[in-house]
């Protein structure tokens, strides 16, 4: 198996290794009851997710030369006993789960093992509840948000983030995702210097009492050279600066090429909960954004703090505005409005993921075909607007011909679990540096 370099320096550049997840079984397993807590808006008909998301992998495909499964890779990563037995070891700890949940996990094959985690385990009896997830109907709770492979960890530049989450929801995501850049056979040549924020280990460890939080969608590397991150529902200031620290030092160190980090003060609010769902690059020289948190004069205008890496210490400014801050760093984006003009569609367009894009090669995205107004003003840009059926049909096609394009992927299932196009992707790693 050849390693896999991790090499994540821009958010655009052309797409080499990325990693997904096909929503499983933990999707299916969903009931009403636990819906709002497990964070989905609606209960997904799974065979039609399955069958957008594998349309959406073979668009992804087209360009990328591997498009991996988080799932597979965790299988694989416990193949071996001794990480396996490791593993339930760390989720008990880290969820307080009771030793019979983690027998049943010991006594099972490793990878039934590793599905199961992400699948959940259904009680075979209802009755035997116990009152340790009584409000559920699960041994062990499925994790359908695995499917927004995007916020558990992140790739930043030639190292990882395993984040920490926000919500009891999605708790369990960041130790599978740990687990693989230590133990995946492609993976486990990275050492804890190659990681730059960890919470849940610590936690696991006793270390630390209450992890501070930071979500994937949150982090955006837009150049060599600066990363964006917003302050969110999801992600804390703390957490933030944490990250900024150890990308400092590593700069200081005469090791690192991330100089400047803007952090977005962001509303808390859902609709919102990431920086990703209001602003993504698509471009060398243009991004989508949700047009009322970026325009001068707006009364909703997000501010942003600088923060530089390049001293000995963190040093801060304060701007009113992202778009302006990044021009002044040297990164000047044309903002394309999600929902166009209209108010009323840029609410509707950047609740359903408009201005999510994910870029697989400079100026060739993909997006939520639902969001038609985004499309329409893509169009203007220049971009050649084509339905995933369409791209798939010809493949003559090539998306890397230098010409912008647009492919506008089914929807009507995965958006109701309110994620978007970047919210499924994680890349490990892209052309350039
Ligand atoms: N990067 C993102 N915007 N991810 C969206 C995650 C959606 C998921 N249902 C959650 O609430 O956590």
């Amino acid at each position: 198996m050849q390693p896999i370099q991790l090499s994540v320096f821009s958010e655009i550049a052309r797409l080499k290794q990325v990693v997904v997840h096909d929503p499983g079984p933990e999707v299916d397993l969903m009931v009403p009851g636990m819906m709002e807590k497990l964070l989905f808006d609606d209960i997904l008909f799974g065979d039609h997710a399955r069958q957008e998301h594998a349309l959406f992998r073979q668009v992804l495909a087209r360009v990328a030369d591997e498009v991996l499964d988080v799932q597979d890779l965790f299988v694989e990563a416990l193949a071996d006993e001794g990480v396996k037995l490791a593993f339930i070891e760390d989720l008990r700890r880290l969820a307080g789960l009771p030793d019979e949940t983690c027998n049943l996990l010991r006594d099972m094959p490793s990878a039934q093992a590793a599905r199961s985690v992400i699948t959940g385990v259904p009680w075979d009896d209802m009755p035997s509840h116990t009152p340790w997830e009584q409000e559920f109907d699960y041994r062990l709770r499925p994790i359908p948000n695995l499917l927004f492979m995007r916020d558990p960890a992140s790739v930043i530049g030639d190292g990882y983030s395993v984040n920490a989450m926000a919500t009891w929801a999605r708790e369990r995501e960041p130790l599978i995702l740990s687990t693989i850049f230590r133990h995946h056979p492609r993976l486990r040549h990275l050492t804890d210097q190659d990681k730059w924020f960890d919470q849940v280990n610590p936690l696991i460890r006793g270390e630390i009492k209450a992890p501070v939080s930071l979500e994937g969608g949150d982090i955006l590397v837009v150049s060599d050279k600066v990363l964006v991150v917003g302050c969110s529902e999801r992600s804390t200031t703390d957490a933030i600066t944490c990250l900024a620290e150890s990308l400092r030092a590593d700069h200081v160190a005469g090791e690192g090429r991330f100089e400047h980090l803007v952090m977005v003060l962001m509303p808390k609010k859902r609709a919102a909960m990431h920086l990703d769902t209001i602003f993504t690059r698509i471009s060398e020289d243009e991004c989508l954004v949700y047009p009322p948190y970026f325009t001068d004069g707006s009364r909703e205008l997000l501010n942003v703090v600088v923060m530089d890496l390049r001293h000995q210490e963190l040093r801060f400014t304060t701007q009113p505005n992202l778009l302006a801050a990044l021009k002044g760093l040297g990164i000047d984006l044309r903002p394309i409005f999600c929902g166009g003009q209209d108010y009323i569609r840029q609410q509707r367009e950047q609740w359903t993921d408009g201005a999510n894009a994910f870029a697989l090669a400079p100026g060739v995205i993909t997006s939520y075909r639902r969001n038609l107004a985004t499309a329409d003003e893509l169009a203007k840009a220049g971009y050649r607007v084509l339905t995933e059926r369409q791209l798939l049909a010809d493949a003559s096609l090539d998306l890397l011909d230098g010409r912008k394009y647009l492919i506008q992927i089914e929807s009507a299932e995965l958006s109701r679990a309110r994620g978007g196009p970047r919210c499924m992707t994680m890349p490990l790693s892209r052309t350039g540096r």
